[in-house]
């Protein structure tokens, strides 16, 4: 017999319902008491209360509603569940409720202590708990993690004298096909998870959120409707007690057409290798049939146009923009007035919430995208009325915006352009690799307030002091602006500044380029505000200097007699040394591989992942975006945007100083070239050696270095081209961003394909994915351009030896950073002596030796090892 299952109503939850949100912010308790009733009487056997918003004051409008309904029989005769992430306003429900409560929920997210702490106030309130599966580790994913998570919480509570039949359970129900593949088994693990609870946890129950499971499939609701039903059919047989389940979004098991149910039957208990792709498949055709229409909370439609346009903007929705545009054009006349009206006044409300830390920069890149339609809508309408003689919508000022020549990265730049827009500057963008002379040209014809330079590699520090210089020259008085990921405050006061004394700013990130460019633009502010950056720079420049004259290097002689030892440790001859060269990867290869963590730093989003998902103040906003990528990524894999090619070989190798000799053959008699690297020089003594690479390889006898690069950057350019074309700036910096991820988690997997197949030193059970992202593993594949090789010169040699332009359609531009700009190379390493480290400065003895064994003459090393001088040239 099937066991009674607890349908858990959250219609009465601010997160949940945008509708009961709406009444509990203005405060109309009567209408937010029916929802309830109504949830009750649509057979909801308990009712999930939840006021956690940010701009509600969670206590008060907990204590309230839990009174009024405390006061109606007819709810009154269901359990509550109070559910927060705030332990106050837990509190000041279980002081409200008549009845039993549920608290929902503690966990071992914080330790043992505050867990204990709050299950014994649950305990005085005779309050069951839900406890949820997650740890100081994080939350469990595996059956293997709930289980023991839940284990630990059992035993803590009952050990404490808790009711174990008022313990609940929720070990996390995550979504599944969502192209990942670790995320295959989610469901199979939740399932298994509730057997073994109901099995080794006597009296415990189980409950979760239904609906995450479907997530990626959100807009189709046949398919959702069938997954949870689905999912429901095999948990409530393991189990399962109770869940939220909404009771519109779930189809009658024995209804869902056969071809439907057994590809989603695959993929939630993760039966079949293809189960996503065959879902993907199959949902394609029951697109748009699900049972019961999405039911949208579409009441802001009910409100005035100006109210819809901001509420279009600030939600980052595009569905309603144009004909919101065409009314508000009506209503106010002209198109100019739309703009200077009630989109710009849209617009500063999301600038003030970005402001106020309430919106992150992907949201803000949505809103940016809603904008841009509206303004496209309204062009043909200006364009009219430029021809009969009237005025152009007035920006705040004009900001040109380009990565300098030799460098390609621009997601940064890209993600500062929005956001300008965003705040009515006018943009011109000029791209990647743009000469000094194209931006100044561009600048002067435009005549621009702020000139803005971006610079992901080291070589661009170089250039943009050359675009200082010529705008010098030029006599030219605009300030500039200076970012991108090599660019610090340092560098810019001690090498660009000086160049230049009309004003440089170094701006730290996206979010602070809207002030700068404020302060920049503005009569009254533009001097105080430049003459503070240059106080400021002064005293940068001042310690800056002191340093180097304290600084205690010591001789490269030195260094080199205190070079690393390499233990003894013996490296079994690689089985298959070949180059390799492997076209069209499969993407779908390299999703598992794909570290999640940079792809929110790129958005400003700061965080680990998955944690990042949970976090109080940027959760939501990383939910959403993760929930993006996703869908992108489903896209990139069906429609293959983008083409993914490597190229790695071994190499006979010896050490030959702080050379590493690549030979021809294994007879090790005839160089076929060498890399060169470069030793630390701080002072080290009882520190261990002074590191170069070159110490990981043995001077004598049998030993290899390894090479590789890789690209998923073939298919880029176009998309990203499309996507701006379509004014989506959001989808191009999306696409961009994926990109990224691709490379890098292809060089992950080759290096793991290097260890266990090619060289195959690495045997047993493959590492997981959080040791591959931590890079646990024996080995190192340092890439130039990184503290252990800061010189990017050293790709030449590398791109020499693998062929890697002919092999991967990778080339090296002047400042050799590499095109397509998604793409990663670098050296193998495979000792397990083998780590990174930073070379930090060097003196000018090592700067000459380099030089020499370069071929170059001392200006040319300076140049190229500008950022890792110890001394002023
Ligand atoms: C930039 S991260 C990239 C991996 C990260 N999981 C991702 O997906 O973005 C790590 C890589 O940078 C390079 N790297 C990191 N530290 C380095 C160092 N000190 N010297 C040389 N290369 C380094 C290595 O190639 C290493 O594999």
């Amino acid at each position: 017999m099937v066991p009674q299952f607890v349908n858990i109503g959250e219609r009465t939850n601010v997160t949940g319902s945008a509708k009961f949100r709406k009444l509990i912010k203005n405060g109309d308790y009567a209408a937010a008491v029916e929802v309830a009733r109504q949830q009750v009487e649509n057979g909801a056997q308990v009712i999930d209360v939840n006021m956690d918003e940010g701009m509600l004051d969670g206590v008060e409008a907990m204590s309230t509603f839990l009174r009024l309904i405390a006061s109606e029989p007819d709810i009154a005769r269901v359990p509550v569940m109070i559910d927060s992430s705030k332990w106050e306003v837990i509190e000041a429900g279980l002081k409200q409720v008549q009845g039993k409560p549920i608290v929902n929920s503690i966990s071992l997210k914080e330790g043992e202590e505050p867990f204990l702490a709050q299950a014994r106030k649950c305990l005085r309130y005779g309050a069951a708990v839900v406890a949820m599966a997650f740890d100081e580790d994080g939350q469990a994913d595996t059956a293997a993690r709930k289980i023991e998570i839940c284990k630990r919480s059992y035993d803590l509570l009952t050990g404490m004298g808790f009711p174990p039949e008022d313990i609940i359970f929720d070990p996390n129900i995550f979504a599944v096909a969502t192209g990942i593949e670790e995320h295959a088994g989610y469901g199979v693990d939740f399932i298994e998870a509730t057997r073994m609870i109901k099995e080794q946890l006597p009296g415990a129950k189980v409950s979760g959120g239904v609906s995450n499971v479907s997530f990626s499939f959100r807009g189709n609701d046949a398919v959702r409707e069938a997954m949870h039903s689905v999912f429901l059919f095999h948990a409530i047989r393991a189990g399962m007690d109770m869940g939220i389940v909404n009771a519109g979004q779930l189809a009658i098991y024995d209804d869902i057409p056969e071809d439907l149910k057994e590809p989603v039957e695959d993929v939630i208990l993760n039966r079949r290798e293809d189960a996503t792709e065959r879902l993907l498949e199959a949902a394609e055709r029951f697109k748009g049939q699900g049972a019961k229409e999405r039911q949208q909370d579409l009441s802001w439609r009910e409100q005035s146009v100006e109210k819809r346009l901001e509420h279009s903007l600030v939600k980052g929705i595009t569905e309603y923009i144009e004909e919101d545009t065409e009314e508000a054009r009506e209503k106010l006349g002209r198109p100019l007035f739309v703009i200077e009206g009630p989109l710009m006044d849209g617009m500063n409300v999301v600038g003030d919430l970005f402001g106020s830390g309430k919106m992150f920069l992907p949201q803000v890149v949505k809103s940016a995208r809603v904008m841009k339609r509206a303004v496209a809508y309204l062009e043909p309408f200006m364009e009219a009325e430029r021809k009969a003689g009237g005025a152009a919508p007035e920006a705040k000022g004009r900001v040109l915006m380009a990565t300098v020549k030799g460098d390609v990265h621009d997601i940064g730049k890209n993600i500062v352009g929005v956001v300008l827009q965003c705040n009515n500057y006018e943009v011109i963008d000029l791209g990647v690799m743009v000469p000094a002379n194209d931006i100044l040209d561009k600048a002067e014809e435009h005549n621009v307030d702020v000139i803005g330079l971006s610079g992901l590699i080291t070589p661009s520090l170089d250039e943009m002091v050359g675009v200082a210089k010529e705008m010098s020259r030029r006599g030219m008085t605009q300030p500039l602006m200076i970012g991108g990921a090599t660019t610090s405050k340092a560098h810019t006061a001690v090498k660009i500044a000086p160049s230049y004394e009309k004003g440089v700013v170094y701006v730290t990130d996206a979010s602070r380029a809207v002030g700068v460019v404020s302060d920049l633009i503005s009569d009254e502010r533009r001097d105080d505000y430049l003459q503070n950056i240059a106080n400021e720079y002064d005293s940068v420049r001042e310690s800056f200097s002191k340093r180097q004259r304290q600084d205690d290097r010591v001789s490269i002689a030195d260094a080199r007699a205190n070079a690393h030892r390499l233990s003894d440790a013996v490296l079994p001859s690689p089985k298959d040394p070949g180059l390799k060269i492997l076209k069209d990867v499969p993407l779908a290869e390299l999703v598992p591989y794909i570290d999640w963590t940079p792809f929110f730093a790129s958005w400003d989003l700061h965080g680990r992942y998955p944690q990042i998902l949970e976090d109080d103040v940027v959760g939501e906003a990383a939910t959403s975006l993760f929930g993006d990528a996703q869908a992108m990524l489903k896209r990139i894999l069906r429609e293959g945007w983008f083409t993914a090619h490597a190229v790695c070989g071994l190499f006979p190798a010896n050490r030959d100083g702080d050379d590493i000799i690549v030979w021809i053959d294994e007879t090790r008699t005839e160089e076929r070239m060498r890399f060169h690297t470069i030793r630390q020089q701080m002072n080290k003594k009882g520190k261990g050696g002074n590191l170069a690479l070159s110490d990981f390889i043995k001077v004598d006898g049998e030993d290899w270095i390894g090479g590789f690069a890789v690209t998923a950057g073939h298919g880029e350019d176009e998309t990203v081209a499309r996507f701006n074309q379509s004014g989506d700036n959001y989808g191009s910096i999306m696409a961009s961003a994926l990109a990224d991820r691709f490379a890098e988690a292809m060089a992950e997997w080759l290096h793991e394909k290097m260890r266990r197949e090619y060289w195959g030193f690495e045997t047993g059970e493959k590492a997981t994915v959080e040791a591959l992202i931590a890079e646990d593993y024996q080995g190192i594949r340092p890439a130039a351009g990184y503290p252990a090789q800061p010189d990017h010169t050293e790709k030449g040699p590398l791109f020499e030896l693998l062929s890697a332009t002919e092999h991967a359609g990778i080339t090296l531009t002047e400042s050799f950073a590499m095109q397509p700009g998604a793409s990663v190379s670098g050296l193998y390493f495979a000792h397990p002596d083998a780590h990174y480290f930073g070379t930090g400065k060097i003196a000018k003895d090592q700067v000459e030796d380099y030089a020499r064994r370069k071929g170059w003459d001392l200006a040319t090393a300076e140049k190229w090892l500008a950022p890792i001088l110890s001394y002023e040239t």
